[in-house]
């Protein structure tokens, strides 16, 4: 299951980053809910959650760009004033409303992950949580769902200057948790954990019930794609 850079890494692992959405809670509910929200807001059709799924992972502004322009492609005759700023303004003003209204309500955590968690603290790892939420919507998300007390650092989309798939918020996190990124192990659910990852010198597996932006996770390059993150537990 684990390739060789799992099975004997040349220095035993001391940390893991985990990514949340897709990764730990499966937060799909809640991002549909808040856009709905705030498409009904701007009189604005709805967007289904299988085309929410496929946007999810790059932040929220990211979100609701892709949400906007999707749902402008769909029903141009009730377009609002055309791709402007003023539109997005008020879209994301409205989207932070409804979403931190509802953090939580339509998403729980996916089954193994506390099992994993519990087995990666038990080896005496340090834990950081690391998202493109940005970290007002992930922190309260975290203590809601009881996963906060594994994390000594949680960093959202808008702790660093850029968001993954650049690496430098993996490296920084690595720096936060005092461990080199060789012996860090990076744990997500899309081809932006694992690019990531790859570019800061962190291994990573990747689990496959989570958002690929539509795509097949075992397409992605990674060192193991788990089912669960209770599996974490079987690392050698
Ligand atoms: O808000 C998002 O784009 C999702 O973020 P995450 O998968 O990095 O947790
Ligand atoms: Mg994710």
């Amino acid at each position: 299951m684990f390739n060789v850079a799992l099975q004997s890494p040349r220095q035993p692992f001391q940390a893991a980053i985990v990514d949340l959405d897709g990764t730990m809670v499966d937060t799909l509910g809640d991002f549909s809910a808040a856009l709905n929200l705030m498409l009904q807001d701007l009189s604005l059709p709805p967007v289904a959650a299988s085309k929410v799924e496929t946007m999810v992972g790059k932040g929220s502004e990211h979100l609701i760009r892709a949400v906007l322009h999707h749902v402008q492609a769909i029903a141009p005759q009730r377009q609002a004033p055309a791709g402007s700023e003023s539109l997005y303004d008020a879209a994301w003003a409205s989207y932070q409303r409804h979403y931190l209204a509802i953090n939580g309500q339509f998403s729980s955590v996916y089954p193994g992950v506390t099992e994993g968690l519990e087995a990666l603290q038990a080896r005496g790892w340090r834990l950081a949580c690391l998202t493109n939420k940005p970290s007002d919507f992930a922190r309260p998300l975290l203590a809601a769902k009881g996963l906060a007390g594994y994390f000594s650092q949680v960093f959202g989309g808008d702790a660093f200057e850029r968001k993954k798939p650049d690496p430098l918020p993996l490296l920084k996190t690595c720096a936060a948790l005092g461990v080199a990124p060789p012996q860090t192990l990076m744990v997500g659910d899309s081809a932006n954990d694992a690019q990531a990852a790859r570019a800061a010198g962190c291994p990573v597996v990747l689990v496959t019930y989570g958002y690929n932006h539509g795509e097949p996770v075992r397409g992605v390059d990674a060192d193991a794609y788990l089912d669960s993150l209770a599996m974490l537990a079987d690392l050698p």
